[in-house]
């Protein structure tokens, strides 16, 4: 049996975490990163073990990584769901993945939500997943590989609206090295005029942000000020990584 990891990351930290699960199999693995522009389709036997990840938006899966993960074909494949937030809540985003996976013929046998430090509002949970954390989710995991089943995860249909996020801008900082148009994983930045970003493209994913070498990609500070104030009740209470459904 091999491990798949398949995941959209677009400031690591799903990454790190589905790797980090990954691991705990201690079997081959294999990486498919759905935040890249060139994801071709991929085709999973039912003796492949799965593990999707993505960050929440909105309470949502990103749209891109559905469009991505449509290229992808299960053969009753089993899988397990990992999704990554902010510290307020992952809403509908387990019951939209699930639904996606379900039609391409995956089998949802596992869940796990885990708390990452907010992408656009860094003081929420921040540094986590810490080493406390990874104690907790290697818990969790020992249990999951123990107990997959079918299950059942929660949400909504019809799921929440999410009408994107804030969007980044380069400042004079910008030393034009190109590194966010080639990273940007809806090529929303284009390489010859480093300065625009394409708002209809754009994703909100803060992977420019991340990245840059110069700290030259920002998002409007006052719109993160009033984000950080909308869910500064939610954010602030202490959350737990968590097995979902059953
Ligand atoms: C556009 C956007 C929307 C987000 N929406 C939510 C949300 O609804 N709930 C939440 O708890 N965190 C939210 N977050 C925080 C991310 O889900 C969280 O930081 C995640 O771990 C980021 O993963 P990544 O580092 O792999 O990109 C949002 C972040 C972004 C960039």
């Amino acid at each position: 049996m091999s491990i798949h990891l398949i995941y959209f990351s677009g400031t690591g930290s799903t990454q790190e975490v589905v790797r980090f699960i990954g691991k705990q199999w201690d079997k081959p693995i294999q990486e498919y990163d759905l935040s890249r522009t060139d994801f071709s389709t991929h085709e999973f036997s039912h003796e492949d073990l799965c593990i999707v990840g993505v960050p929440s938006y909105g309470g949502r899966v990103p749209s891109i990584a559905i469009e991505r993960l449509k290229l992808l074909k299960g053969n009753q494949t089993p899988v397990i769901l990992v999704v990554t937030y902010g510290n307020r809540h992952y809403d509908d985003t387990f019951i939209e993945l699930k639904d996606t996976l379900d039609e391409l013929g995956f089998i949802c046998e596992g869940a796990m939500a885990v708390v990452c430090e907010h992408s656009i509002v860094h003081d929420y949970a921040k540094g986590r997943p810490n080493q406390e954390d990874y104690q907790h989710i290697q818990k969790l995991v020992e249990t999951l590989k123990n107990n997959l089943h079918p299950i059942e995860v929660p949400g909504h249909r019809p799921y929440k609206e999410f009408h994107g996020g804030l969007k980044p801008k380069a400042t004079s900082q910008c030393t034009k090295c190109g590194l966010c148009a080639k990273l940007c994983p809806v090529e929303a930045i284009d390489c010859h005029h480093l300065q625009v970003t394409d708002e209809t493209k754009c994703i909100s994913c803060m992977r420019c942000v991340s990245i840059c070498p110069t700290h030259a990609r920002v998002c409007d500070l006052q719109q993160v000020e009033v984000t950080r104030q909308k869910i500064q009740k939610v954010c602030t209470l202490y959350k737990q990584s968590e097995l979902i459904g059953g």
